[in-house]
């Protein structure tokens, strides 16, 4: 039975419980539940603390976990990220009052407030930046105005908890997040049913980016219909009843699908339809 770490809390939890319920899994049905077994599809899934997940899946006994790429890098954990799944985005930023860091070096000798103590001190290492660092559970916003810190280094994503506390963002980001399955570092790349596991989100992944689009067009347009909807590999077309008509079928990005039915319909193109893909293999 393959065993997973999904997070129990915060940010990350919603989103991937959502994930894996659309690839198929059985979740969890009320949110003090820590254990589940998913007998049909031989897994079972372990509800932990989303800081705890690297420790678990690097100690051996859990095969995969769902976590941040943030809180893996934190961890320091011997795991490994082998898929981005596309939510819980974020980077990661150091932040001060305006006008008073304008640049890494601004921070020698300061006090530095986080959640992330790992990633800040490795980064202050790097730069050979000589700061302290004050660990705080959350809302490290407020740490500046209480006096505890000067700087804080935190996740940001909309930069409302920046505004909204006075502070905004200082140097250059010090990494890109976003929720990601972890593995041992040098586990077995070839087990059957971790690769199962993988195609079905990315079977997610890729029905939540593309839609399917048919139509209709003249022979004489199929080259420009086609060089529109390439496909993930080839458009499928069928001929028409009506002579000198085919009907095309591909996959397009769903971003981008309105554009491509106006373009289609400019070259001619009828009966231009898109529907959503449930489920995929690719
Ligand atoms: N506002 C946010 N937008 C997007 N991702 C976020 C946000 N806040 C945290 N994250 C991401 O969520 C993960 C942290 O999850 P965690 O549950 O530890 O913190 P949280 O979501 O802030 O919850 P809490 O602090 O309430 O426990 C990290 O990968 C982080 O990048
Ligand atoms: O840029 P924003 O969209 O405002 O998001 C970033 C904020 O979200 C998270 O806080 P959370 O609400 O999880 O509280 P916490 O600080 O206690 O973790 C994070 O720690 C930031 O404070
Ligand atoms: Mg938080």
């Amino acid at each position: 039975m393959l065993r997973i770490a999904v997070p129990n809390k915060g940010s990350l939890s919603g989103p991937a419980a959502e994930m894996l319920h659309e690839a198929g899994y059985q979740q969890r049905r009320e949110s003090k539940e820590l254990r589940i077994v998913d007998p049909v599809n031989e897994v079972e899934f372990f509800y932990l603390r989303p800081r705890d997940i690297a420790i678990y899946v690097a100690s051996g006994q859990l095969d995969i976990g769902l976590t941040g790429r943030d809180l893996l890098i934190d961890s320091g954990a011997e795991a490994e990220e082998i898929l981005p799944l596309g939510f819980a985005r974020s980077t990661f930023h150091y932040a001060a009052k305006p006008g008073t860091v304008s640049g890494l070096a601004d921070l020698a000798g300061k006090t530095v407030a986080t959640s992330y103590e790992g990633i800040v001190a490795a980064h202050l290492a790097e730069h050979a930046i000589d700061a302290s660092v004050v660990h705080l559970d959350g809302a490290v916003e407020t740490a500046i105005q209480l006096g505890v810190a000067q700087v804080i280094a935190d996740v940001v994503e909309t930069g409302t908890s920046l505004r909204n506390a006075g502070l905004e963002v200082a140097g250059e980001p010090i990494m890109k997040s976003e929720a990601v399955v972890i593995r041992r570092t040098g586990a077995d790349a070839d087990d059957v049913k971790v690769q199962q596991f993988l195609r079905r989100l990315q079977g997610v992944l890729v029905a939540r980016t593309y839609v399917m689009m048919d139509y209709d067009c003249r022979v004489e347009q199929l080259e420009k219909a086609v060089a529109l909807t390439p496909g993930l590999e080839s458009p499928t077309v069928s001929p028409l009843h009506n002579e000198g008509w085919v009907a095309v079928r591909a996959m397009v990005p769903a971003k981008e699908a309105q554009r491509i039915m106006d373009d289609l319909y400019d070259i001619g193109a009828r009966a231009i339809l898109t529907t959503a893909i449930h489920a995929c293999r690719l």
